[in-house]
């Protein structure tokens, strides 16, 4: 480096410079999963088990890598994922991660725990598309002014995460007493500040913060048929998010869902789930076409982008990334993530022989256990089964 200051080139050198600058509580809340962390690593390990099979001598001169989400165009096939808590990384917070989003023509999703508000958030890039994620508070109406007040600025979808009815345990949370930054609330329950204090901060007496406050005021009796309450209450379409399961596919879309996103919450809720590449496919196959299935946790490249349309995802959704770049460069540095991960798509889709999104199918993506054993055929599938017996 020579003093020269050290240019990030991908997304996991934007998470060794954020490391270096975040406070280590904050740096832990971000990258934390729960429990071991089994299903962190895998989140991860499970897209470079899955190899590429590229197709050549087709020309690439002049490839197009956009696509629509429920009707709105994307650049590239990729959302921005709810992340709570983003002034941590950043003073200018959700406002930075959407304005960058708003000038690379993404689709942001906002938590519901944002430290700005949704309105400010809104206002701040009014030509970009949002979406904004939910969840189901024991106060209905709480989540009702919600969805009345994303609605009135805006936002073109909800985003119900059904994954977090409690919020995993993540250790790092409770040895840090995690708790918001004093000088921060959430920006979606200023009015209540004075009010109920409770809904706008978190509290570390012991253990972690956020555990405590999310027992408090989030519901866990939640089931399907609030799913039929939330349609009753908006004309936004509903995306769930946290679907991992041929069954629960199935099922969400029997309910009438727009949509569905595979997703382990970033490793952060249940450990020892599968990595949710490794569930594409199953939910792919139950949905069958009707709604579009999206997919997050572990998406740090853009071959894993193509992996995952390889597998039938629309589009992939990217949480920790964007986390990074906004601690390390703010606006600009979430919007150079957002260049770098839209170039590698660009290459890698161009290096496999896709022109489009459309010509990206299953046969361009193989697990790498497979590409093992069929290599291994020709030397051991002629001999008789007596004499393999002993192996
Ligand atoms: C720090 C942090 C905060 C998150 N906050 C929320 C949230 O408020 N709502 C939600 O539905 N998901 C939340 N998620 C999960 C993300 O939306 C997404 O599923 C996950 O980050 C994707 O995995 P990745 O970080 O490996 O890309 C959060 C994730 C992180 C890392
Ligand atoms: C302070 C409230 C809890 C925020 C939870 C956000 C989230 O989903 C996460 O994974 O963290």
């Amino acid at each position: 480096m020579n003093g020269e200051r050290f240019t990030p080139v991908n997304t996991f050198e934007y998470e060794a410079l954020a490391k270096l600058k975040l406070p280590k509580m904050v740096y832990d809340y971000y990258a934390s999963g729960a429990d071991d962390e089994y299903t962190l690593e895998d989140n991860i390990a499970a897209f470079r088990r899955l190899r590429l099979r590229p197709r050549v001598l087709v020309d690439i001169s002049a490839q197009d890598i956009s696509t629509t989400l429920l009707g709105i165009p994307s650049s590239f096939p990729l959302v921005i994922a709810p992340a709570a808590m983003q002034k941590m990384a950043h003073p200018d917070g959700e406002v930075a991660v959407a304005r960058a989003a708003a000038k690379n023509k993404v689709i942001m999703t906002l938590s519901s725990l944002s430290t700005c508000s949704m309105e400010q958030v809104a206002e701040s890039s009014p030509a970009g598309a949002k979406w904004f994620q939910l969840y189901i508070y024991k106060d209905r109406q709480v989540t009702k002014k919600l969805v009345e007040r994303a609605q009135n600025a805006g936002y073109k979808a909800l985003v119900l995460t059904v994954d977090a009815q409690r919020l995993g345990r993540r250790e790092a949370d409770i040895h840090n007493k995690f708790s918001l930054p004093q000088h921060l609330t959430f920006g979606n329950f200023q009015e209540e500040q004075t009010t109920n204090d409770d809904k706008t901060r978190t509290k570390s007496a012991q253990g972690s913060g956020i555990e405590a406050y999310f027992a408090s005021l989030m519901d866990p009796s939640l089931t399907w048929k609030d799913i039929a309450w939330l349609q009753s209450i908006t004309r936004l379409p509903i995306i769930l998010k946290g679907i991992t399961t041929a069954e629960d596919a199935q099922k969400a879309v029997q309910s009438g869902v727009a949509a569905v996103i595979v997703s382990n919450h970033g490793a952060r809720q249940l450990d020892g789930m599968l990595a949710t590449i490794d569930c594409v496919e199953e939910v792919v196959d139950a949905v069958r076409s009707r709604i579009p299935v999206l997919m997050d946790s572990g998406v740090r490249r853009g071959t894993d982008i193509l992996k995952a349309l390889a597998l039938g995802a629309k589009a992939v959704c990217i949480g920790r990334p964007v986390l990074w770049a906004l601690a390390v460069g703010g606006e600009e540095g979430v919007d150079d993530v957002l260049n770098l991960l839209r170039n590698e798509f660009h290459l890698a889709m161009g290096l496999v022989g896709c022109r489009s999104v459309e010509e990206i199918d299953r046969r361009i993506v193989v697990h790498q256990d497979v590409a093992r054993i069929q290599k291994l055929k020709p030397k051991t599938h002629p001999q008789p089964l007596s004499q393999n017996a002993r192996l």
